[in-house]
């Protein structure tokens, strides 16, 4: 282990499998078969015989059950997935870890075992991470019984859930759901842009619509289908309304099984394992950023996190957006592209740069926390081909709460500096609690399979303050499903206990 030496992306792996239950139980997937899956491709991939046993550390993205208290699926629990999966692998790491919550996780493993590769630390290292939730959804409405119960006797660091992304005022008016905290964002641009619900449904349809494209030649992709601009911004029967303005295609989807991986090791440690150099992807920048509770963040309509990990990132590895030729952006939403984009100073209607590389969270499919490990797999094996250009991924955890962002290249850089701690925002928005007056500044309604049920806005007082509500009678949800949009005008804010009831004046 040499200090100071260049870390680099030898393998990359990905698994993906369309069980859902409907044929029995045979083949049924889990999210450590699909890990191992992935994870033995990105060993092969190497081109290295013996990788495995190289392998001195081991980082698994947080699977989704364990990242939300409670609500355990009926299949059994893996106690140690670092375990098994080293297990699964053959390989035999003396330092394994179960990452914590959020999107930004495989983006941020890759930047701190690159940092801890070039202090030294660890020569080859090993992150994966895997979704199976369509298995689990289909085991269950097939009424098909599957085991995923595993452990393994070996230790390893458990990052728990980390700091709680909502506030109780958030979870008491009803802020449960991440549809609801990307509708408020999503809100917020349109009435920024101008735009009424049909025509940001139009806006978000035309920058998915080249997402499904890119989905649907991907073999990796659980949705492989092109859609139309008109049917992506139609509601529908199978395109129904979740929450305003999102229709069921707009959204991150989770009825997935799908795994991917990654190996990274010291520049020595590809040398003397003869790793040639076409397989070697540099890591030249990583920028990283963490942001507060929405219902007090400033501005609601791009995001401070993102503009910051993106800009840490580009500016480490000496790049502006001009130079970069291939990005793959968290798509969990459009209004996280669009606040990518903007971040990048990209406008997104003109350039011809694609802005994913997989297909996005909708149409390649949603893997939980591990999404952006296949944005990193596709990126690395652009790289290859394409040995002189540089690619960024952006990762994206919470609600544009957490931010990790990579700058890579095949071409080797002239040195390398490890990602700075996370940066934190210095401003933020009080919350009014009692009864007020203010300005609709964003809103979303709920859907459930009957229709609109819940509105759900944030008002600003003339002081700045910010106040939020969540109930409101009939005639005043009748304004918000209405098609232009009430961003701007006054409501009256009751506060009756921890929530409260608005009226529009
Ligand atoms: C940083 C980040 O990554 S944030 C993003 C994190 N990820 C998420 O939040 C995941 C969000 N995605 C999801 O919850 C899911 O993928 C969904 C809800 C969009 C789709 O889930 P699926 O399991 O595919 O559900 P599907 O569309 O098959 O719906 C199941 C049934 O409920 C019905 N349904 C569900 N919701 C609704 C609704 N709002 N209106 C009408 N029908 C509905 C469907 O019509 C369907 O009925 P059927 O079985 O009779 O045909």
């Amino acid at each position: 282990m040499a200090k100071g030496d260049f870390p680099v992306l030898i393998g990359v792996g990905q698994a993906m499998s369309q069980w859902d239950g409907k044929n029995g139980a045979d083949g049924a997937p889990s999210p450590l078969s699909l890990m191992a899956d992935a994870s033995n491709a990105a060993l092969v991939d190497t081109g290295v015989s013996g990788m495995a046993a190289a392998i001195d550390a081991l980082a698994v993205v947080r699977i989704f059950e364990d990242s939300v208290p409670g609500d355990r699926h009926p299949h059994g629990h893996n106690t140690n997935l670092p375990g098994t999966l080293a297990r699964e692998t053959n390989t035999n790491p003396g330092y394994l870890v179960y990452e914590t919550v959020g999107g930004q996780s495989p983006q941020a493993l890759v930047n701190e075992f690159a940092r801890r590769i070039h202090d030294g630390e660890f020569d080859a290292v090993l992150i994966s991470g895997s979704e199976a939730n369509r298995a689990s959804k289909g085991a269950r409405k097939n009424g098909v019984e599957i085991n995923w119960a595993d452990q393994d006797a070996r230790d390893y660091e458990d990052r728990g859930l980390g700091p709680m992304m909502l506030s109780r005022g958030e979870i008491k008016h009803g802020l449960v759901t991440p549809a609801y905290f990307y509708g408020l964002f999503e809100n917020a641009i349109a009435a920024r842009e101008g735009r009424g619900r049909a025509g940001q449904r139009k806006a978000m349809a035309e920058l998915f619509q080249p997402f499904s494209a890119t989905a649907a030649k991907n073999p990796w992709s659980q949705f492989p289908q092109e859609h139309s601009v008109e049917f992506l911004s139609t509601p529908s029967r199978e395109n129904y309304e979740y929450a305003d303005p999102f229709l069921k295609w707009f959204i991150a989807q989770d009825a997935v099984n799908q795994g991917a991986a990654a190996i990274i090791v010291s520049s020595s440690k590809a040398d003397e394992l003869g790793v040639p150099e076409g397989k070697r992807v540099y890591l030249h920048g990583g920028g990283e950023a963490g942001d507060d509770h929405i219902s007090v963040r400033p501005v609601l309509d791009r995001s401070w996190a993102m503009d910051t990990a993106v800009s840490r990132a580009l500016a480490q590895a000496g790049k502006t957006t001009a130079d970069i030729h291939h990005f793959d952006l968290y798509s969990c939403f459009p209004c996280a592209v669009f606040s990518g984009a903007a971040a990048l100073g990209i406008d997104w209607k003109t350039d011809k740069r694609p802005l994913t590389l997989t297909g996005g969270l909708p149409f390649f499919g949603g893997p939980g926390n591990n999404y952006s490990l296949h944005g990193i797999a596709e990126m690395v094996a652009l790289l290859r081909e394409n040995p002189g250009n540089t690619g960024l991924v952006l990762a994206n955890g919470g609600w544009m709460t957490k931010e990790a962002a990579g700058v890579y290249s095949a071409a080797k850089p002239a040195k390398f500096t490890p990602a700075e701690k996370g940066a934190k925002p210095a401003e933020q928005v009080e919350i009014a609690t009692e009864s007020c007056e203010g300005t609709l500044e964003t809103f979303t309604v709920t859907h459930g399979k009957e229709g609109p049920e819940r509105g759900i806005i944030f008002a600003r007082l003339a002081d700045g303050r910010r106040a939020i509500a969540n109930n409101a009678d009939a005639a005043t949800l009748a304004v918000l499903r209405e098609d232009a949009s009430p961003v701007g005008r006054k409501v009256a804010i009751t506060v009756d206990g921890e929530t409260g009831s608005f009226q529009f004046k």
